[in-house]
């Protein structure tokens, strides 16, 4: 989307051909800076070190860190150990692990002499899917937008969001940001609270940057503040996205979700999950049993990075020496708190069936 009126992605093919521009998103909202990844190594470490998250954009990153693996060694010893490395760099989003799965489909059966062509191909569509996944998305998410829009005309359609699944999120447009975006350019009045969402402060730092980047209304909130919002009535609808979607609908995203959706239940307030069908894991029928939930650093709680009145990115700590911290990075909304999931083929309800009917192509991957 824009940044200061110029179209960007989160990740791209530089014009050499070979190595991959990426925003350095641990560098915003105070810094943008363009990062180059020259090996799969570089792009593991990105994934691992969240120099690129969010689940589609982990996925496209592992694509072409699969790619720039291939300029290195194309051997099936190689392909091997471009996987394995990848593979582990973070453990929640399902999206890495298919667009893995995606490349070793494209590669293994081929010639290593021409595995290295063929596997930038092959990121290349991944990305460009990931867009036009998205843009589905945002049509699909803007009629739900429209029919809140048509109870209340001329007033503001008030959207909460928690984290980022933005543009950064993703390759371009984002999941639970594309119906915003389109609603934003199709003349909608429409604001959206943003939830900072601790420890890494995903909402603060980059879904507010992008929105204010492209124009968006919007306000940063504590995260306490949401079930505040739902009771006082100014919250229309929620919009989050995801990382997994579990065969039973459940949903697995940043830490903090599940409570906004038990804030939202609460006050009858419509809960939606914003998703492409790459973040559908069929392998999984119980998502609050058997989805991984990552345990990060616990410097991401003890440490907090601005901008000091000089002008200075410093880090300060805000919790006392000695004190133990947990640092869990997501967690699972069941089902039944879920309103319906925002795919690029329709709205659909939280259920097998429904994702089934939807996706038949992705149960045969789950079978794998
Ligand atoms: C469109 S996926 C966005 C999803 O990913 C984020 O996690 P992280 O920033 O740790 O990669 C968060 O769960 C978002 O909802």
């Amino acid at each position: 989307m824009k940044v200061d009126g110029k179209h960007f992605r989160s990740i791209w093919r530089e014009r050499d051909g070979w190595s991959v521009g990426a925003i350095d998103q641990r560098r915003l909202p105070h810094e943008f800076v363009i990062a180059k990844l020259t090996s799969c190594e570089d792009a593991a470490v990105a994934i691992r070190d969240m120099l690129v998250r969010g689940a589609p954009l982990i996925g496209a990153t592992a694509a072409y860190g699969m790619a720039l693996a291939m300029r290195e060694d194309a051997s099936d010893s190689g392909l091997k150990r471009a996987y394995d490395t990848l593979v582990v760099a973070r453990p929640t989003a399902i999206n890495l692990k298919w667009a893995l799965d995606e490349m070793r489909a494209t590669l293994a059966p081929i010639d290593p002499l021409e595995r290295a062509e063929a596997a930038y191909a092959r990121a290349d569509e991944i990305v460009e899917q990931d867009v036009e996944i998205n843009r589905g998305i945002a049509g699909n998410g803007l009629k739900l937008i429209e029919t809140i829009a048509a109870k209340k005309p001329g007033e503001t359609i008030n959207v909460l969001t928690h984290c980022n699944a933005g543009w950064l999120a993703t390759v371009d447009w984002g999941t639970a940001t594309a119906p915003i975006y389109l609603a934003h350019e199709r003349g909608l009045k429409i604001h959206v609270w943003v939830d900072e969402t601790r420890p890494r402060n995903q909402g603060a730092s980059l879904t507010a940057w992008e929105l204010g980047h492209h124009g968006v209304p919007h306000t940063v909130i504590p995260d306490n503040t949401g079930g505040h919002l739902m009771q006082h009535g100014m919250v229309d609808l929620a919009i989050v996205g995801t990382d997994r979607v579990a065969a039973n609908g459940d949903v697995c995203n940043k830490i903090g979700t599940y409570l906004k959706a038990l804030a939202a239940h609460d006050n009858g307030v419509p809960f939606y999950v914003a998703l492409p069908s790459p973040t559908i894991d069929f392998a999984v029928n119980d998502g609050i049993r058997d989805i991984p939930i990552e345990q990060r650093s616990g410097i991401e709680v003890t440490d907090m990075t601005g901008r000091t009145a000089d002008g200075r990115v410093e880090t300060v700590r805000i919790v006392p020496e000695g004190s133990p911290v947990a640092n869990y990075a997501f967690d699972v909304t069941p089902a039944r708190l879920v309103t319906g999931l925002i795919t690029e083929r329709g709205v659909l309800k939280p259920d097998r069936a429904s994702l089934a009917a939807a996706f038949p192509e992705r149960i045969a991957a789950g079978a794998e």
